[in-house]
C-alpha cells in the first residue's frame, strides 16, 4: 500500500531553498517578494471588504452543531469551532515548538530541508513553483513521527519537541474524525454508510491519513506589497487549523471577495478541503484562502491536514449521486490527488471532474487536456 510520504515520488516539487532568505535581515522588502506592481492587477493584494461578517464561529456542544456546520459548509466552505475539547495548554504547547523551530538559525533549520521529492520537513511553500512570487514565510511538514527531523535539529533534547507534536497529532486525529462525522451527517449521510470510515476492528475513522503543517510568517518591512501564502485549496478532506492571535488569513467569498478570519482565543479553523468536495458531489466547495502578512508581529499556524486511509478511493457518495444529479467526479487516491495537484496545482480538482456544470457533458481526457500546466 503506498503510503502518503510517497506522493511525490512521481512529481518531484523542485522549491529553490538555496535562495531561502534570513527574513530577519531583509530591511527591505526584495523585488523577488514584491506581489503588487502598478501595472500588474493579477497579483493585487486587495483585500474587498469585511464588513460582511466572517466564517460562522460554533460551538461544537450546540445541539444544533450538525445543521451549522452544513450550513458553514454549504456557504463559506469554512467554520470556527469553540468547546472542541483540545485543552488550550496543548495549543500553547505546539505552539511553543513552532516558535523554536522557526527561530533556530537558518543553518541548522536547513539540516532539516525537505526534500524535492518527499512530504516531511522544513522548507518554503511548497506551490511556490507556480507563483512568480516568493512568499513571505516558512514551513514545516511533519508525518507520522518527527523523531529523524527533530533529531538533527536539536541532538540533545528533541524528546520534548516530539512527544508535544505526537499528542497533537492524536488529539487533532480524533477532533477530525468527530467533524468529519459531523459533516457527513449534515448531508444526511452515517458514519456505517461510508466503509472506510468504519473497520471491523477499532474506533471510527482510525485508519485515515494526517500530516501536521508548522507555518512561520515573519515580519515583513513592506506587508502591503508581500504574500504570507498565495490562495490555494487544501487537498485534504478537512484542515483544522490553530492560528495564534495575529490576524492574517483571509478565505474567498463569490461574493464578498477576500475575508479575513479574525483569530479568536482558544477557536480552531475548520477549512472543506478538495476531497470533502469530491465526497459530496461538490454540496460543499473546498475553499480557497490566502495567508497576509504585517510589519510588527510574527504569526504562527499549525495546520492538521486530514485525509483518508491511503489506499482508499474517495468519490461521490451515492446517497448524494442521482437521476437530476450525476456524479460529478471520479474516484481518486489521497496520493493521486496529491501528485496531480503537485503538477496542476488549482487545475487538479477540474481533472477529476467527470461532467462540466455548465456546459454539458464532456469527457475526462478532455479536461486532462485543458488542464494547464504551470511552472
Ligand atoms: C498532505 C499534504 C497537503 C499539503 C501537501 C501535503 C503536506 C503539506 C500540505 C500543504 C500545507 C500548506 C499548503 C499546501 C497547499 C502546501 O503547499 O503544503 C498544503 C498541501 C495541500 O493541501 O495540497
Ligand atoms: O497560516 C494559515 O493560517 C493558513 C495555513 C494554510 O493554509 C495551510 O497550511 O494550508
Ligand atoms: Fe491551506
Amino acid at each position: 500500500m503506498p503510503s502518503l510520504s510517497e506522493a511525490y515520488h512521481s512529481h518531484p516539487v523542485e522549491v529553490h531553498h538555496h535562495k531561502h532568505p534570513d527574513f530577519k535581515s531583509l530591511q527591505e522588502l526584495p523585488d523577488s517578494y514584491a506581489w503588487t506592481h502598478p501595472e500588474d492587477h493579477a497579483l493585487a493584494i486587495n483585500t474587498t471588504s469585511s464588513n460582511f461578517g466572517s466564517v460562522p464561529v460554533i460551538d461544537l456542544s450546540d445541539r444544533n452543531a450538525t445543521r451549522l456546520i452544513g450550513h458553514a459548509c454549504r456557504t463559506w466552505g469554512a467554520f470556527q469551532v469553540v468547546n472542541h475539547g483540545v485543552p488550550l495548554s496543548l495549543l500553547d504547547h505546539i505552539q511553543w515548538v513552532g516558535q523554536t523551530l522557526f527561530s533556530l538559525s537558518t543553518h541548522q533549520k536547513l539540516k532539516a530541508t525537505r526534500s524535492p521529492d518527499g512530504v516531511t520537513g522544513y522548507g518554503l511553500a511548497r506551490i511556490s513553483s507556480f507563483f512568480p512570487k516568493l512568499m513571505w514565510s516558512e514551513g514545516f511538514t511533519i508525518l507520522g513521527s518527527p523523531l529523524e527531523h527533530f533529531q538533527k535539529l536539536w541532538p540533545q533534547d528533541y524528546a520534548k519537541y516530539c512527544d508535544i507534536v505526537v499528542e497533537y497529532d492524536e488529539t487533532m486525529k480524533k477532533l477530525a474524525g468527530k467533524l468529519m462525522g459531523l459533516m457527513l451527517d449534515s448531508l444526511g449521510i452515517s458514519k456505517e454508510e461510508l466503509k472506510w470510515a468504519c473497520p471491523n476492528k477499532g474506533p471510527l475513522f482510525k485508519d485515515t491519513c494526517g500530516a501536521l503543517q508548522l507555518n512561520s510568517y515573519p515580519t515583513c518591512p513592506d506587508p502591503d506589497r508581500a504574500m504570507g501564502l498565495a490562495p490555494h485549496t487544501d487537498s485534504t478532506l478537512l484542515t483544522i487549523l490553530y492560528q495564534n492571535n495575529i490576524s492574517g488569513l483571509q478565505v474567498h467569498r463569490e461574493s464578498t471577495g477576500w475575508v479575513t478570519v479574525p483569530p479568536i482565543p482558544g477557536a480552531l479553523v475548520v477549512n472543506v478541503g478538495d476531497l470533502f468536495h469530491i465526497l459530496s458531489n461538490g454540496l460543499y466547495p473546498s475553499v480557497l484562502h490566502r495567508v497576509l502578512v504585517n510589519r510588527s508581529k510574527q504569526r504562527f499556524s499549525v495546520a492538521y491536514l486530514y485525509g483518508p486511509p491511503s489506499n482508499v478511493e474517495i468519490c461521490p457518495h451515492a446517497k448524494l449521486v442521482g437521476p437530476t444529479r450525476p456524479a460529478l467526479y471520479r474516484a481518486v487516491t489521497w496520493n493521486e490527488y496529491l501528485g496531480t495537484k503537485a503538477k496542476h496545482f488549482n487545475k487538479a480538482l477540474s481533472s477529476f471532474q467527470l461532467c462540466a456544470p455548465k456546459n454539458g457533458l464532456f469527457d475526462v481526457n478532455e479536461s486532462h487536456k485543458n488542464s494547464v500546466q504551470v511552472g
